[in-house]
């Protein structure tokens, strides 16, 4: 890619006629006479004549002309093909201020230095990203390195010879500068996307713009194959052919660790409450829903951005809020108390998302031959696991997701496997948008109207000892419309241990994970940037006959 500057320098010099020739050629319309004036003029020029007769004089001032404004530099930028190939330019305005405050304040502590006088003031200034360049030479005339980029500038009224290398201390004193630049952009991050959307963004900030090979392929075949997840139809499941349905389940947990849940027979005035209050939320002013944020992971409500805000360096497109949902008597005095509907919705979705998955959970250990019947379990009250799960903890995630002026080049929520036992997920019926990793591609899933998305969760995976897959998915967002979806995440309480089950270990199939509690969970969340499935990679014991 050729810069501003680039093209600047390789032109020839310009000569610059007096004014009055050149107003005479623009009124003229280019007839053949004419152009034989134009070149009979243009040659004349060639000789390097300079006109004389009074016409060509330069009109006596009258009045003062006002001072000289100072140019505006030119700053343009190239893109580093090597170790730091993912950062792109994306947004000159963002740059160009950048600079300007940059080279305001570099100029400013330079004098401080006593580096520079005022009257020879160097306006040609290096900026190192640190380790880059352990010399502090100039590496190149008229190139800067900032935070991996290449800026090549020309600052008016510079001398060619001021080129010296930068103290140590200069050095040091810019790196601070680009620390204080990336202070004051990241707090904006931390507001939020649809915060960032109000000041009318044309372009993505490159805080958002995702390494070249993490981007989705949304232009590929790849990006537009689209998948009918299998379909658990809970009406099936209830009746005489439970046999049946749970053999699908089993298939679809083992295969996809995703189905579609259909006939759940859940009110859909209930779904619809929920969605219409997280969406009111998300219409509220930013000091409104500000007085949720919280870095406390069991907060009882949490309205925040990105995936891991804490630690993600590149940030994803996507607000949220998340609100625990289990004990209700205990939660929902924290929850928002505006809109004013909203914790009358999520009581009543969260009651029935609840009553859904402790059916699904019951099918589930039914289906890894854990109990023989449902019967079993609602007679003999046997299965100490399922007291756990009526008693497990509910998270409620409304997702949401703006509209993005460029989607190939960030997420809404990076690749990841949901921490939980099952997520039902309600996903947005007009926009497509959830992706999941199957047979080794991102395949997009197809909405199915009134239906819920049902996925298996790390903690499910290490209770199967491996069987059930928790797979990692992730969020494409559109250029065009923004999209919400509501996610339940259901697991056991707070401070049980997730271990495989053991009647599910044996020597053909040996534990493959270590055990786990929530505790442990929010541990690693704290400390790691939550990448793909890695906090159920550092649970795994052994990699033998790995799915
Ligand atoms: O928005 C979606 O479709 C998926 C959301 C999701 O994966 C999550 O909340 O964990
Ligand atoms: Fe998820």
């Amino acid at each position: 890619m050729s810069t501003d500057l680039e093209l600047l320098q390789d032109l020839p010099r310009i000569q610059v006629r007096p004014a009055v020739k050149i107003e005479t050629l623009q009124s003229c319309s280019a007839t053949d006479d004419n152009k034989a004036i134009i070149q009979q003029e243009n040659s004349e020029t060639d000789d390097c004549q300079t006109p004389k007769s009074e016409e060509h004089k330069i009109p006596a001032v009258l009045s003062c002309p006002p001072a000289p404004r100072k140019a505006k530099r030119n700053i343009s930028c190239k893109r580093k093909l090597t170790e730091i190939d993912f950062f792109e330019i994306v947004n000159r305005e963002e740059v160009d201020s950048f600079f300007q405050s940059s080279f305001e304040l570099l100029t400013k502590r330079r004098r401080q230095h006593g580096e520079v006088n005022s009257a020879s003031c160097c306006t040609k200034c290096l900026l190192q990203p640190s380790g880059l360049n352990q010399s502090f030479k100039r590496p190149c005339k008229r190139q800067a390195t900032v935070n991996g980029y290449i800026y090549t500038y020309i600052m008016p009224g510079s001398n060619d010879d001021d080129e010296g290398a930068m103290s140590p201390a200069l050095v040091s004193e810019v790196q601070t500068i680009c620390k204080e630049d990336e202070l004051v952009e990241s707090h904006e991050y931390h507001k939020g996307v649809k915060h960032l959307c109000g000041r009318g963004l044309k372009k993505l900030p490159r805080k958002y713009i995702l390494p070249a090979l993490e981007r989705p392929l949304l232009s590929t075949k790849d990006g537009a194959t689209n998948l009918k997840l299998p379909i658990i139809d809970i009406a099936q499941l209830q009746g005489p052919d439970r046999v049946h349905a749970l053999e699908s389940l089993s298939k679809a947990c083992q295969e996809y660790g995703f189905f579609q849940l259909i006939n759940h027979g859940i009110a859909s005035e209930s779904v619809l409450d929920m969605i219409q209050a997280a969406r009111k939320f998300f219409e509220l002013p930013f000091e409104e829903r500000s007085k949720y944020m919280s870095k406390d992971q069991s907060a009882p409500v949490r309205y925040g951005t990105s995936f891991n805000q804490n630690k993600d360096r590149v940030f994803c497109w996507r607000d949220f809020i998340k609100l625990n949902c289990h004990p209700l008597s205990d939660v929902l005095p924290h929850w928002p108390s505006s809109p004013a509907e909203l914790r009358q919705a999520v009581v009543n979705y969260s009651k029935e998302t609840r009553s859904l998955y402790l059916m699904l959970a019951k099918a589930i250990l039914e289906s890894l031959g854990l109990v023989e019947t449902e019967k079993d379990i609602d007679e003999n009250g046997s299965c100490d696991l399922l007291k756990e799960f009526e008693d497990g903890s509910q998270l409620i995630v409304a997702n949401f997701y703006p509209s993005c002026p460029e989607p190939d080049l960030t997420l809404g929520i990076p690749p990841h496997s949901d921490y939980g036992f099952l997520t039902l997920l309600l996903p947005d019926e007009e926009v497509k948008g959830l992706q999941i990793q199957h047979e080794g591609r991102w395949v997009t899933v197809e909405p199915v109207p009134n239906s819920f998305v049902v996925n298996v969760g790390d903690h499910l995976e290490i209770f199967s000892n491996g069987k059930y897959r928790s797979v990692l998915h992730r969020v494409l967002v559109n250029p065009l419309k923004s999209r919400m979806s509501i996610a339940s995440l259901h697991t056991l309480p707070f401070n049980s241990m997730i271990r495989p089950s053991p009647k599910l270990v044996n020597d053909a199939n040996p534990r493959r994970y270590k055990d786990t509690d929530f505790a442990t969970f929010i541990q690693y969340m704290a400390s790691h940037e939550h990448k793909n499935k890695n906090f159920l990679e550092s649970r795994r014991l052994t990699q033998l006959g790995d799915a």
